[in-house]
């Protein structure tokens, strides 16, 4: 089968990727000049565990390929996916410039019958609009179907995610769009992973009804947390017994600062956006994202906490502030909507002295601070001299740091562990003034 790509970013390159991995003959395209001829070279414009080695032994069997031209993609392929960014507008509202294009090339250059894949995340109705923009354009000239197919990936974890999906959710409208779909996944997944056939509408509406409840999972997990250091109770222990429950699951149940990332906070926006469209509140998402917006500020109250002074102008002048971890997760370089955005602001604000390192973030932090942080080399050279400590991602190697160093290191032992990487008992007989996410008085 021979696909093509439009959009190679974060989901285009990965499905491209894996795509190929399952056989496929694959061009992915991109309007970024720069980051099709970085791809060429062999370099992969994002970090993502994994994908470098799908990419590479795909590259050099002849399966994946990577152009600007557009034209040549869609005359070449039988079936075109669309993975263009769909980011959100100042109303909140999906801004669907970069399909609407899409749509107009492939009609443009459309050459006989055509499968037009939507794996963005859209509102519900934008595989219609995308039918009809391409139909104003070839009339009938030319048969096509327009198809809904999510990408449920996470990033850090997306090779392993597109290989092994939970489902696999195909929104079309005539039978040979749904075969031709099954037959793609079908040759990597044996039926493994359960097909969920349904109309255009409903399956992009389980994208964002998907995105969103995880939203509201882990906001609802901060609430807990919130009060657990109210009461003195341990939201470790709180989630592991609710998340024992099977109905319940002990997945996305992990408190911490806040979601960021590229999809959750534009998604949760959007949703909201098409509710209101229809005439509808959707009351429990807008309060999610409210109480998430609101849980990045409590981190620096609690900084502040521990530092023992009062939130008014000027109060952290004088004071170093040490951050751990810039990405909005573990295990990637993006930095789209994480928490250390709002929460680093917010100190610098107040006049702290910001010292920062993250293992793999720091290029696209420094696009975003410029100097007006210190960034440092690694854990130890961040402490250096720092009146409190701030733990922002949970990276695999901030969990074995040599505390003892550290507090050595510091000029006040004050330790902000927004992840609860840290046992609060340890790091209190180390000598730490500790404060965490829902363990507080534990
Ligand atoms: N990042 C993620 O983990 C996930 C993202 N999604 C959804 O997938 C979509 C894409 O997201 P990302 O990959 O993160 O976006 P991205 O911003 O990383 O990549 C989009 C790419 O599309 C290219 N592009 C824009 N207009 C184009 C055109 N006319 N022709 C060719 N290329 C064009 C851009 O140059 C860019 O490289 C969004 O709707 C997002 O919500 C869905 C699941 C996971
Ligand atoms: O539509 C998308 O783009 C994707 O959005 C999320 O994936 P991603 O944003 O890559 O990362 P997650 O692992 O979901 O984390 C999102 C945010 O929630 C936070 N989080 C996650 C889980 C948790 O228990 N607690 C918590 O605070 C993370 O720290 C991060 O800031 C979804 O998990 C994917 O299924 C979806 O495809």
């Amino acid at each position: 089968m021979r696909i093509a790509v439009v959009g190679t970013g974060y989901v285009g390159l990965v499905t491209g990727a894996c795509l190929a991995e399952f056989g496929m003959f694959v061009t992915c395209v991109d309007i970024d000049e720069k980051k099709i001829e970085m791809l060429n070279r062999g370099e992969i414009p994002i970090y993502e565990p994994g994908l470098d080695v799908v990419v590479e032994k795909n590259s050099k069997a002849g399966r994946l390929k990577f152009t600007t031209d557009i034209e040549e993609a869609v005359k070449n392929n039988l079936v075109i996916f669309i993975a263009v960014g769909t980011p959100p507008k100042d109303d909140g509202s999906a801004d669907l410039t970069y399909v609407e294009n899409v749509a107009k090339d492939i009609a443009k250059y459309m050459n006989g019958y055509k499968v037009i894949v939507n794996k963005s995340t859209v509102p519900v109705g934008t595989g219609q609009k995308v039918k009809k923009i391409i139909r104003d354009i070839v009339g009938d000239k030319y048969k096509f179907d327009v198809v809904s197919n999510p990408e449920f990936l996470r990033e850090g974890a997306a090779v392993n995610d597109f290989m092994r999906p939970d489902r696999i959710v195909i929104g079309a409208e005539s039978d040979e769009a749904v075969a031709i779909m099954k037959d793609i996944y079908s040759a990597h997944y044996l039926g493994e992973a359960p097909f969920v056939v349904t109309n255009i509408e409903t399956a992009e509406m389980i994208k964002y009804a998907s995105n969103a409840f995880l939203a509201l999972k882990i906001t609802f997990i901060n609430e807990v947390a919130n009060l657990c250091d109210l009461v003195g109770a341990d939201v470790h222990k709180v989630a592991k017994a609710m998340g024992m429950d099977g109905r319940i699951s002990p997945k996305f149940l992990h408190p911490g600062p806040g979601y960021g990332g590229s999809c959750f906070p534009k998604d949760t926006l959007a949703l909201c956006n098409i509710a209101k469209e229809h005439g509808y509140q959707f009351k429990v998402v807008e309060a999610a994202i409210e109480v998430n917006e609101e849980q990045k500020l409590r981190m620096v109250d609690k900084i502040m906490g521990l530092l023992g002074v009062e939130k008014k102008e000027g109060v952290l002048e004088g004071k170093t502030i040490s951050v751990l971890g810039l990405a909005f997760k573990p295990n990637t370089d993006d930095m789209r909507e994480s928490p250390a955005i709002i929460i680093i602001n917010e100190l610098l604000k107040y006049g702290a002295k910001i010292k920062a390192f993250d293992p793999i973030a720091m290029e696209n932090a420094k696009k975003i601070f410029g100097d007006k942080i210190e960034y440092c080399s690694d854990e130890y050279e961040t402490v250096q001299d720092s009146d409190c400590l701030t733990i922002v991602t949970e990276w695999n190697q901030f969990r074995k740091l040599d505390m003892e160093r550290i507090g050595g290191l510091m000029k006040e032992k004050n330790l902000a562990d927004l992840r609860n990487i840290y046992e609060p008992a340890k790091m209190r007989k180390l000598g730490f003034n500790y404060t965490c996410v829902g363990r507080s008085k534990v």
